[in-house]
């Protein structure tokens, strides 16, 4: 296992080039401006996600983890620096980009197949169905397409989620606490599910999260955030092959690291 410091800042030109880069975030500033006084909430990030990779984002509570993910998405404007997908930078949400969040995310009132088949928008119902059904079978719902929210369990609903997320074809997806409404036994279950979807579909995904064991048992690499105004801390390669067990030395040492740069952190 090895930490990289932050990527070194980049001049005016960001390094886009970098072979398998698929995200380059540089010298990320933003700041909410609000009545009483500016929230300076990331300063100087630095982070290069690559095509394919599970990437995990930690760090202290209200560090910014999911300002950095929005602005990343294009949900959220930054104040100053540069973030490029694919060499193109980003200025506003795109369909290629989506977000998992809680199981909240899913119409109450729409059943498993319209909410899996609500982003596709307008097209042959015979194409919409071979869509839908597609991604009901990646994610093990087949026989539930008719069920409503309400008749599914909350890994159920998780996994309606993920078939929504993944059914635009995206590349990229955004999971911002996805797991944070589940009870600890769905939990285990669902992150054992999407390192197999990550697998099977080949996106590249980016996971904030509270939970540093959940972090080192998903990702191929973990960044650590300062506390805010935050930046990179540094970023830890997990050599670790899946699935991965929590006892394993590595593993362990993974989780002391992060608690230790975390524990830094909290007493500056
Ligand atoms: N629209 C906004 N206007 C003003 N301040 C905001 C806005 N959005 C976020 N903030 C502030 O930015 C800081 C970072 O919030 P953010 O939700 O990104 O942190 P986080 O690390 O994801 O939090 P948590 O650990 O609680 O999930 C917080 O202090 C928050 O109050």
């Amino acid at each position: 296992m090895s930490a990289t410091e932050p990527e070194a800042r980049q001049g005016a030109e960001p390094r886009t080039m970098q072979a398998g880069a698929k995200i380059v975030v540089r010298d990320v500033r933003k700041t909410f401006p609000t009545k009483k006084e500016d929230v300076n909430v990331l300063d100087g990030v630095d982070l290069t996600v690559r095509e394919g990779e599970f990437l995990a984002i930690v760090g202290p509570s209200g560090c910014g983890k999911s300002t950095l993910l929005n602005c990343m998405a294009g949900f959220e404007r930054i104040t100053s620096g540069s973030i490029r997908i694919d060499s193109e930078e980003i200025e506003r949400p795109s369909p290629k980009r989506v977000f998992v969040f809680q199981e909240t995310g899913i119409f109450p009132w729409y059943s498993v197949w319209d909410n899996i088949g609500f982003g596709l928008g307008k097209m042959p119902f015979d194409k919409k169905h071979e869509i839908v059904m597609r991604y009901i079978a990646l994610v093990g719902l087949e026989g539930f397409e008719k069920a409503f929210p309400a008749e599914l369990s909350g890994g159920m609903k998780q996994r309606v989620e993920f078939a929504r997320a993944l059914a635009v074809e995206p590349d990229v997806l955004f999971l911002d606490e996805p797991f944070g409404a589940l009870d600890a036994f769905t939990r285990l279950e669902m992150r054992r599910e999407i390192v197999r979807i990550w697998k099977e579909t080949g996106k590249t995904c980016i996971l904030v999260t509270h939970d540093v064991e959940e972090a080192v048992e998903l990702a191929d690499r973990v960044a650590v955030m300062t506390r805010r105004p935050a930046r990179i801390h540094s970023v830890l390669d997990n050599p670790l092959e899946r699935p991965r067990d929590s006892d394993q030395p590595v593993f362990r040492e993974l989780k002391d690291q992060i608690f230790e740069i975390l524990g830094v952190e909290r007493r500056v």
